[in-house]
């Protein structure tokens, strides 16, 4: 895939972050900070506030104390895919096209490289996991922005299928953007800076 353009100058950071979901504390003073090119693993059992830092980051979670700050657009990729499940895929995936002012030419493109092309007239409610999967990636990378925050990128996918969404990763961040995924499967990312949640737990 020709990538969109060389990534606008982007960064995001994290200070001091604390997390409290119910009557507990997950995490207390995790801080990051991530520039033009890199990328980071979110590691950890479950339950230990990866979803949650990756909310905090894309700014759809307060947290109880600390700071999050970016500079250039982010796009996440959490389990929901946000696809209209009665539309053809295409048509699903053209609505966030115009949402995002993604030319056609670029969401094909896109649909090629995450192995979407032949499923663009299947429903979207008809698809299995792993397509669904690469179809939700495929609106997120379609999208245009310079950060991706890609929540469990890797469920359902089969090996070639998670070499792929390695290979979408390091080439993003070669163009100068920067991918943060949460992921309690090891993905090779380049750098292969991971930050495991448990060791802020509280
Ligand atoms: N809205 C909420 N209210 C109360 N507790 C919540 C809420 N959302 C999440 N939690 C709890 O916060 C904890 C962390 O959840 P989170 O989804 O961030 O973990 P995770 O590390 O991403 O887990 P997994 O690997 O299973 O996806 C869990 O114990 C979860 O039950």
């Amino acid at each position: 895939m020709e990538p969109a353009a060389r990534q606008p100058e982007c960064s995001i950071g994290a200070a001091r972050l604390s997390c409290v979901r119910g009557d507990r504390m997950l995490f207390a003073g995790l801080s990051l900070q991530l520039s033009a090119g890199e990328a980071l693993q979110l590691a950890g059992p479950n339950g230990s506030g990866k979803s949650s830092l990756m909310r905090m980051l894309g700014g759809l979670l307060r947290p109880f104390s600390g700071e999050v700050a970016h500079q250039g657009r982010i796009a996440l990729l959490d389990e929901r895919p946000a696809l209209d499940a009665h539309l053809p895929l295409g048509r699903a995936l053209a609505f966030w096209a115009r949402c995002d002012r993604v030319p056609a030419g670029r969401l094909y493109e896109v649909a090629g490289a995450t192995g979407i092309a032949d499923l663009l007239d299947v429903p979207v409610r008809y698809l299995s996991t792993g397509q669904r999967k690469r179809a939700a990636l495929a609106r997120t990378i379609a999208a245009g922005a310079p950060i991706w925050l890609l929540d469990e990128p890797l469920n359902g996918l089969d090996t070639a299928s998670v070499a792929m969404v390695e290979q979408l990763a390091a080439r993003h961040c070669a163009d100068g953007g920067i991918c943060i995924a949460a992921s309690h499967q090891p993905i090779a990312l380049p750098g292969g800076q991971v930050l495991n949640v448990a060791d802020f737990a509280q």
